[in-house]
């Protein structure tokens, strides 16, 4: 008899229980869901410069930060509470989303309702007749697919029947030094007339380079180079998973000839938007096209800055030094690629460079006492060692509970002389719980981290069980993509979209 009254006791303590956690659900998501503007600024960004966008647009309307938000948060109950929407995205891959804007279409049509629910003629399709909207998209007309993504949106708020207030704007190579917010905003955000509010561009930093060591030496056509840098000036604040922007400069050499061939005095003083310096010193950082402008006044009106590289930072910066992992580009007629060469040959130690930290809060991972999978290769590892520094500073700050590191890692050779193999298996004895090293290069059997990650996936099973976070850091073509095929052929597409939802599945791959 007690046991019976003590099972119905637990029973009821049980629904309570649940109808409490369902409450604080429920009011939890009200919140998140609750705007503060009847405009939405919706960035997809990769590496950072559509969600700067976003927020500086955000600042200069002074809207709150609930009205700035990420593609794949977007619900159709934020869409509902507004009457205007701006898009900011940039395009990634081969003409595709950032990873935190590919899922916005699905979610919107998820969220439908079915004809049962509703017998409305609208039942299973999006409209948003409601919505005026903009986009912003942001590309490199490099690329075959310039701004695909950005008309992608486009396409389904159009098929949606919401009105596009303006063409779609596309900004090609965006540098946030360089572009002014006003002349790639819509007319509608009226930033034109107050220039006041523009002013949130960050000023520049400066780099001395201190330390460049090549990991793989003897093997001059692939130098992997570690590169670490003292801040000129008070030293930024920075974490793992971000990005600098570094602004490459031309070889002296090739500067020097396109003076001669053009007749011009590279000693000759310019002044330009209120800094003056040799011309020589403009030219550096100077696109320098085939013809030269005729009025030397124009000349740096009409030559384009050099676009900026982006890199993943390598430490943290309560380390002190900003530290970066390059491999040197050598092209088919040996010359060195533009940002490669100049950061890893003809930069010498002692030498200032320009570069701007970039906080990419996707990349992020706060979660250091969960295990964490580092997934990547050649000079990916420089984003795997910034995740491993945080946990050890963690550690070193006396939080005792930090998740297990797995590190898979691809390089080409194995030979244990190398510097860069040196440097893993240090990793291994002192920082690391489990090391896989794939080597491309030395046997007849080439292998890559793809193929540990379908050798181990009972293993990788396990640590995702556990709750691992998986950080991807490389390159996209090649090892990013074969990683993230593999991952869905292991776990499958609704898993792989979970873990990238939850934040537990991270990727900083270019
Ligand atoms: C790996 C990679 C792939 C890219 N693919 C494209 C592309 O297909 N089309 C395009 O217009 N731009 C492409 N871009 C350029 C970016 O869209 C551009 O650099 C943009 O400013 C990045 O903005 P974000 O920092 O907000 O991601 C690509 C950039 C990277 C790093």
């Amino acid at each position: 008899m007690q046991s019976l009254y003590l099972t119905v006791v637990v029973i009821v303590a049980w629904f309570v229980l649940c109808g409490v956690m369902w409450r604080l659900h429920k009011a939890r998501q009200s919140v998140d869901t609750k705007l503060n503007s009847s405009v939405l600024i919706v960035y997809a960004s990769q590496t950072g410069n559509a969600q700067t966008i976003a927020h500086n647009c955000a600042q200069a309307l002074s809207l709150s930060t609930s009205s700035v938000m990420a593609l794949n948060n977007v619900t159709l109950e934020h869409l509902n509470q507004v009457k205007k929407v701006l898009f900011v995205v940039s395009t990634y891959g081969d003409g595709e989303a950032p990873d935190n804007g590919n899922l916005f279409a699905k979610h919107l049509n998820s969220e439908l309702p079915t004809a049962d629910e509703k017998q409305a003629t609208a039942a299973g399709t999006l409209v948003l007749s409601h919505l005026q909207y903009s986009v912003i998209a942001l590309g490199d007309s490099n690329y075959p697919e310039f701004c695909a993504f950005g008309f992608h949106v486009n396409q389904v708020m159009l098929e949606a029947k919401a009105e596009l207030l303006e063409d779609v704007i596309t900004v090609d190579n965006y540098d946030e030094q360089h572009t002014h917010l006003a002349d790639i905003t819509p007319k509608w955000l009226n930033l034109q007339q107050d220039p006041q509010q523009i002013t949130a561009v960050s000023s520049p930093q400066y780099w001395q380079l201190i330390g460049r060591e090549i990991l793989n030496p003897g093997y001059d056509d692939e130098a992997l180079l570690q590169l670490s840098f003292n801040s000129i000036g008070a030293t930024p604040v920075w974490q793992a998973g971000d990005l600098v922007d570094i602004q490459p400069q031309h070889p002296v050499d090739r500067v020097a000839s396109w003076l001669d061939k053009n007749n011009l005095d590279g000693e000759l003083l310019l002044t330009y938007k209120g800094q003056q310096q040799s011309l020589r010193a403009w030219l550096a950082v100077r696109e320098l096209s085939n013809s030269c402008p005729p009025i030397i006044d124009d000349l740096l009106e009409q030559l384009p800055y050099l676009s900026k590289r982006s890199y993943s930072v390598a430490s943290v910066s309560e380390n002190g030094q900003l530290q970066l992992v390059v491999r040197l580009l050598r092209k088919n007629d040996n010359s060195l690629g533009l940002a490669s060469g100049y950061l890893g040959h003809y930069c010498q130690l002692g030498d200032i460079i320009q570069g701007q930290i970039k906080s990419i809060t996707q990349h992020h991972n706060h979660q250091l006492n969960k295990p964490i999978i580092l997934i990547g290769a050649g000079s990916g590892l420089a984003g795997l060692k910034a995740q491993l520094a945080a946990r050890i500073l963690a550690k070193r700050q006396g939080n005792s509970d930090i998740g297990d590191s797995w590190l898979i890692f691809g390089e080409r050779n194995s030979d244990p002389q190398l510097p860069i193999n040196q440097l893993l298996t240090s990793l291994k004895e002192k920082d690391l719980t489990k090391l896989s090293c794939a080597f491309s290069r030395d046997s007849q059997h080439p292998k890559y981290v793809q193929n540990i990650l379908l050798n181990e996936q009972l293993l990788l099973k396990r640590w995702l069980d556990n709750g691992a976070v998986i950080y991807v850091c490389g390159c996209l073509s090649g090892m990013g993509e074969s990683v993230q095929q593999t991952l869905l052929e292991i776990l499958g597409q609704t898993v792989v979209e979970k873990l990238q939802q939850q934040g537990n599945y991270i990727r900083d791959v270019y």
